[in-house]
């Protein structure tokens, strides 16, 4: 039987034991806090979970248009029961995913992993877990996966204090709302939270080193956030890079290395994450980190050492809960000798979740701009859109991209309240290489969003496609 050893237990980690164990090996899941990793106890899950709460406070504000009235006007927020709300289904979460694996027949242990093989190009591995109750022991095993995931980077000068300096695992103990939040880094991380907060009624200011906010994002679907931050009141500070943030007798002072000055109640640091992958022992078999100190990976997930294989935020690959997952189903996979694709990036979909949403299939815009690739594209906005008119929707649009001679779908984006539910047809498309003329002739509902899919689909058919 195969002895497989998996440190850490986020999405990568997890559903690599869930395809070990239906294989028949022997399976140990090393984690140091709880399964679901970081994914669900601190990152993915209570930051949507939070930004549930932000959502249903954001659907309030055409209400007026639509004829409904508040009678108290103003909507209030209980961040304790919010609070409660996201740490409860977190632990709710991991606990499920626990037993899930269980039940498959994984060992999980609760401790610190790293390995420990006498020297590095041995054909088997060591693994020492030092449990978070009991004596250290060590594992041997055939095949190791390292899913260490990340933690947030922190500026040497704004170091998070958990009181006015946060990084975003700690907004969750906060006993009330700032009055002010300058949010600093605007990528997703930086991006969702000044959104949530914003639609939370909470001031915000979001200093971003670049010229807009999502400088890696679709250029239409930012201006469009940057639009409906501009009409709730949030500031967007530009090429504005932090130097330090201190605390001052009234909340914090972000300093910026131009010179200026922010003043505000509270700083959330989303200004990245750095890989776990220091203290894991990895000179002990003879990886050495690549820059960031990401672990280098192939498409199938091997290392460049024999029967080490590594998965999800530590390799660097795509920082996304789902390519992480992908990541660790291929590595077992290979592993345990099944025939396995290569992971392929180039169809992940993703998505923002900012008010609206924002989200991305295939090939960027800029690709097709700079020239890279060549394609056809169509953006139609959601003002054109019969059901958006009707549910009083102004901002968003929907763009397809596809080849220009075959009309092969090669990528999206869809800016709207449930873009992530509205991606998943362009991914299909993207996915499967289906054609404008799928999409066109699909049908869709009408009234619908996703009418402005299939709609975009008709406008990139050429006169030819129609007369064949
Ligand atoms: C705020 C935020 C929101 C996000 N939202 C989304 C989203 O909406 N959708 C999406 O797809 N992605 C999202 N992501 C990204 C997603 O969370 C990550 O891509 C995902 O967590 C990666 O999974 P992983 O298994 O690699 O690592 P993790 O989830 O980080 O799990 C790794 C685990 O390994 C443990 N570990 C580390 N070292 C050791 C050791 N030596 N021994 C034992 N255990 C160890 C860690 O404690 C951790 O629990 C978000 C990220 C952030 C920061
Ligand atoms: N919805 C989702 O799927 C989701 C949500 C959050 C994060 N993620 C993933 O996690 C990964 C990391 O995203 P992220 O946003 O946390 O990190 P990031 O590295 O993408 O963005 C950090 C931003 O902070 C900026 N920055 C760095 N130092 C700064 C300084 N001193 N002052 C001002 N700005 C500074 C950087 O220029 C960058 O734009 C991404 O791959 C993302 O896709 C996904």
């Amino acid at each position: 039987m195969t002895k497989i050893v998996i440190m850490g237990g986020g999405p990568a980690g997890y559903e690599a034991a869930l395809v070990a164990a239906q294989h028949a090996a022997d399976v140990t899941v090393i984690e140091r806090h709880g399964l679901g990793g970081a994914c669900v106890l601190s990152d993915c899950v209570p930051s949507k979970t939070f930004i549930a709460s932000s959502g249903a406070r954001a659907a309030m504000h055409g209400l007026a248009e639509l004829g409904i009235v508040l009678d108290k006007g103003e909507v209030g927020v209980d961040l304790p029961t919010v609070n409660g709300r996201v740490k409860g289904l977190a632990v709710a979460q991991s606990a499920d995913i626990r037993a899930r694996v269980q039940r498959e027949g994984v060992r999980v242990i609760i401790g610190e992993a790293r390995f420990c093989d006498e020297e590095p190009g041995l054909a088997t591995h060591k693994v020492a877990v030092t449990p978070s109750s009991g004596d250290p022991f060590v594992l041997d095993a055939d095949v190791v996966l390292v899913a260490t995931g990340a933690t947030p980077r922190v500026l040497p000068g704004a170091v998070p204090d958990g009181e006015r300096i946060l990084d975003w695992r700690q907004l969750y103990d906060l006993p009330e709302l700032p009055e002010h939040l300058a949010v600093i880094g605007s990528g997703v991380t930086g991006a969702e939270f000044a959104s949530a907060y914003t639609e939370m009624g909470v001031k915000v200011t979001l200093v971003s080193s670049r010229d807009r906010v999502l400088p890696h994002e679709d250029a239409d679907a930012a201006a469009v956030l940057e639009e409906v931050f501009a009409q709730r009141g949030t500031s967007v500070a530009k090429h504005a890079r932090a130097e330090r943030v201190e605390r001052t007798e009234k909340g914090v002072a972000v300093k910026l290395t131009d010179g200026r000055i922010i003043e505000a109640s509270h700083a959330l640091m989303t200004v990245g994450s750095v890989p776990n992958t220091a203290d894991i022992g990895l000179e002990k078999v003879g990886i050495e980190p690549g820059p960031g100190g990401f672990i280098a990976v192939d498409r199938v997930s091997r290392t460049s050492v024999p029967g080490v294989y590594a998965a999800g935020d530590c390799t660097g690959v795509l920082m996304l809960a789902s390519v992480a997952s992908m990541q660790g189903r291929i590595a077992m996979w290979h592993a345990l000798g099944e025939g396995v694709a290569p992971i392929k990036l180039k169809t992940v979909a993703a998505n923002v979740f900012t008010h609206p949403e924002i989200a991305t299939v295939g090939i960027s815009q800029q690709a097709i701009d700079s020239g890279e690739v060549p394609a056809r594209t169509i953006m139609l906005p959601l003002a054109t859109n019969a059901r958006a008119k009707m549910e009083g929707l102004r901002h968003g649009f929907v763009k397809l991209f596809c080849r220009p001679a075959t009309g092969v779908v090669v990528g999206g984006v869809v800016v709207a309240p449930t873009a992530s539910e509205l991606i998943l047809p362009i991914a299909l498309a993207v996915q499967n290489q289906l054609t404008v003329d799928h999409l066109a002739l699909t049908f869709s509902v009408y009234p619908s969003l996703s009418g402005s899919i299939t709609e975009a689909g008709r406008q990139l058919m050429r006169h030819d496609d129609l007369v064949d």
